[in-house]
């Protein structure tokens, strides 16, 4: 992990941003860098549709002002940060919990530009837990119907998804088809949301590596 690469991606996602937009922001410690960059151009946009209460605040102590996804219809570019991406785009999000309201905003979003530092890259989706948000009531069912499928649930005991659910992350899980995975799990009552981004995976990915002088 640098904190130099994620810098460098979030200051170059600004070259995607158009003037007169409302912009899709994204959560993380990678995104906080996207949001300081689009602080110093704040002038020229309209502002901003947030994931997260995270990215909320410091949209707004920057004085970005934030509308509500109902209010703008799609989006021209959402920008996110992301916890695995493989070859073919296809991200784990939801390290923050943040990941339905980013899956909304990327579905919403005509170009979805992921900023990444080089330790993010694999060839196979599945080191990183993947990250699923459960009605609380859900849990244990959830993890049986996560069982039955190989994988090795741990609840994120403690947090609370800015929707008031429960995260629970599946470890031990070697991602071969994300699409077919990620179609499979939603069909499970209770599963808010999955963490793979393969149906709608990104379209741009910055990694910071590349971009350093
Ligand atoms: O829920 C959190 C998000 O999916 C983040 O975009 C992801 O965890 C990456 O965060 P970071 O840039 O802090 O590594």
């Amino acid at each position: 992990m640098s904190n130099d690469e994620k810098r460098l991606a979030g200051e170059a996602a600004i070259q995607y941003v158009e003037d007169g937009a409302i912009v899709g922001v994204g959560t993380g410690s990678t995104v906080a860098y996207f949001i300081d960059a689009l602080a110093r151009i704040k002038d020229r946009i309209q502002g901003a549709v947030s994931s997260s209460e995270q990215s909320t605040a410091q949209l707004k102590k920057h004085g970005i002002p934030v509308f509500d996804l109902n209010a703008t219809g799609p989006l021209a570019l959402y920008v996110d940060g992301a916890d695995e991406c493989d070859p073919h785009k296809r991200l784990i999000k939801g390290g923050g919990a943040a990941l339905t309201r980013e899956k909304i905003i990327a579905e919403a979003a005509q170009k979805f530009v992921c900023i990444i530092d080089s330790g993010k890259r694999v060839n196979l989706l599945g080191k990183f837990p993947l990250p699923i948000e459960v009605i609380p009531m859900a849990r244990s069912l959830v993890g049986r119907e996560i069982v039955k499928r190989g994988g090795n649930p741990v609840w994120r005991d403690g947090v609370v998804t800015d929707n008031g659910n429960w995260v629970i992350d599946v470890h031990g899980w070697q991602i071969a088809d994300p699409v077919a995975l990620e179609t499979e799990l939603n069909q499970i009552p209770g599963i808010v949301t999955v963490g793979l981004f393969a149906r709608r995976p990104a379209d741009v990915v910055l990694v910071g590596d590349k971009l350093m002088g």
